[in-house]
């Protein structure tokens, strides 16, 4: 492939920016990354509501368009994005996009030479990080090889799960009982039991795991439980009738997935989606791929869960500390603005295989990428083992 770094390179956002002035939308409706969250936890997050009686219409306010781009195929992306560029163009769009997020894997000289003498902490989103992306949430499952790397990487670096998912199917796929997890976008943390602050954090109680050791349980959204499983048969009955519509509850929050829906049928779960949010005014919605998430307004995103992860391992703000998060999707950006907030605090690494708007550092192409990547680091960490 050429790099032609002159060309205006059309970069793709995922879901694509709408002006909320513009559209004067409800910003209940916005994507999550829309809405400028800040730090302090359990907190709710300001957002004006509108007037009741003055309700938009999901194609007006942006919730379509966001659907239709969200996971979009590489094949694809002239069309999904109404672009018209020959498919040369993507890819001088991709490689300009690459010059801005190299490869971790063709970056990764530099990178063990910044963590030398450093401890890193690795942090895994799931679904189309560790396993692909494929039609059946149920069915994404990780490969015996990622899971060995997983495992290795696990026995030299402190290492965690974050994911959408409820933290007891993500453990149940993931099935390694030495790592850490975070279910439902942090809102459900299993930590380590230590001498540090995050222990008296609110909403911390100790627990034990799954093997009976004791585990510091964070659940920040605690008081939702009743109300998303009420959302969550709320949304069951109402899309039964949508072939293909799918709708999960990961405890504290619920997912509706419209990847095997006919596109004809998007707006109609957009709109059951969208009204039930009408009468949930402590709930919001954030976009996945191919997938509409409702979660309560609280200020606690993955980023707040990297921070306290790190916190509870003691790892926070030090320089000799090097986190490294690997995610794919727009909830993964969080984690990746935290990374970066401070000047060289960690690398965000996100899985794509097309430009998109990311605030990550490096780039890999897809999952087998990252078990690629995963296991350099043990070797790497071996041998910087051995020669010492
Ligand atoms: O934070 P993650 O671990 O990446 O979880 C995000 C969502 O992942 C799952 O949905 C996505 O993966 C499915 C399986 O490949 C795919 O069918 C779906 O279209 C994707 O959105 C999970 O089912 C969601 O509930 C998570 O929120």
């Amino acid at each position: 492939m050429e790099l032609k770094t002159n060309h205006a390179a059309p970069v793709l956002t995922d879901p694509p920016s709408i002006s909320k002035s513009r559209l004067g939308l409800h910003s209940s409706l916005l994507p999550y990354s829309q809405q400028g969250a800040s730090f302090s936890s359990g907190k709710y997050i300001n957002i004006p509501r509108k007037k009741p009686g003055k309700l938009d219409d999901v194609r007006s306010n942006g919730w379509l368009d966001a659907m239709k781009s969200s996971s979009p195929p590489r094949k694809k992306l002239n069309k999904d994005f109404n672009i018209e560029v020959a498919s040369d163009d993507v890819d001088n769009a991709y490689c300009s996009w690459m010059l801005k997020h190299p490869s971790a894997l063709n970056s990764f000289e530099r990178i063990t030479n910044f963590a030398r003498n450093k401890k890193i902490a690795i942090f895994l989103d799931y679904d189309g990080t560790l396993s692909p992306i494929v039609d059946d949430p149920d069915r994404a499952i990780m490969s015996n090889a990622m899971r060995s790397a997983v495992r290795n990487v696990a026995k030299h670096f402190p290492t965690a799960i974050i994911s959408g998912r409820s933290r007891d199917k993500v453990y149940d796929l993931v099935g390694l009982t030495e790592l850490y997890y975070a279910g439902s976008h942090g809102m459900d943390i299993m930590g380590p039991l230590t001498n540090t602050d995050s222990n008296d954090h609110p909403n911390c109680v100790k627990s034990t795991d799954q093997q009976g050791k004791e585990v510091n349980l964070f659940q920040p959204a605690r008081e939702f439980i009743p109300m998303i499983n009420e959302v969550f048969r709320t949304l069951v009955e109402n899309t039964k009738g949508i072939k293909g519509a799918k709708v999960e509850n990961h405890k504290f929050c619920t997912s509706v997935h419209y990847r095997n829906v006919d596109e004809k049928n998007w707006s109609t779960i957009a709109q059951i989606v969208h009204d039930i949010l009408k009468d949930y005014p402590r709930l919001r919605l954030t976009h996945g791929r191919k997938v509409l998430e409702v979660r309560p307004v609280i200020d606690w995103n993955k980023g707040k869960a990297v921070e306290f992860l790190l916190e509870s391992l003691g790892l926070n703000g030090r320089d000799d500390v090097l986190p490294i998060y690997i995610g794919d999707d727009r909830t993964d950006e969080d984690a990746f603005k935290f990374l970066k907030k401070k000047k060289k605090r960690g690398y965000g690494i996100l899985v794509s295989p097309g430009p998109k708007e990311t605030s990550a550092f490096y780039s890999l192409k897809d999952p087998s990428e990252v078990m690629e990547f995963l296991k350099s680091l043990v070797r790497w960490k071996e041998e910087e083992e051995e020669a010492n």
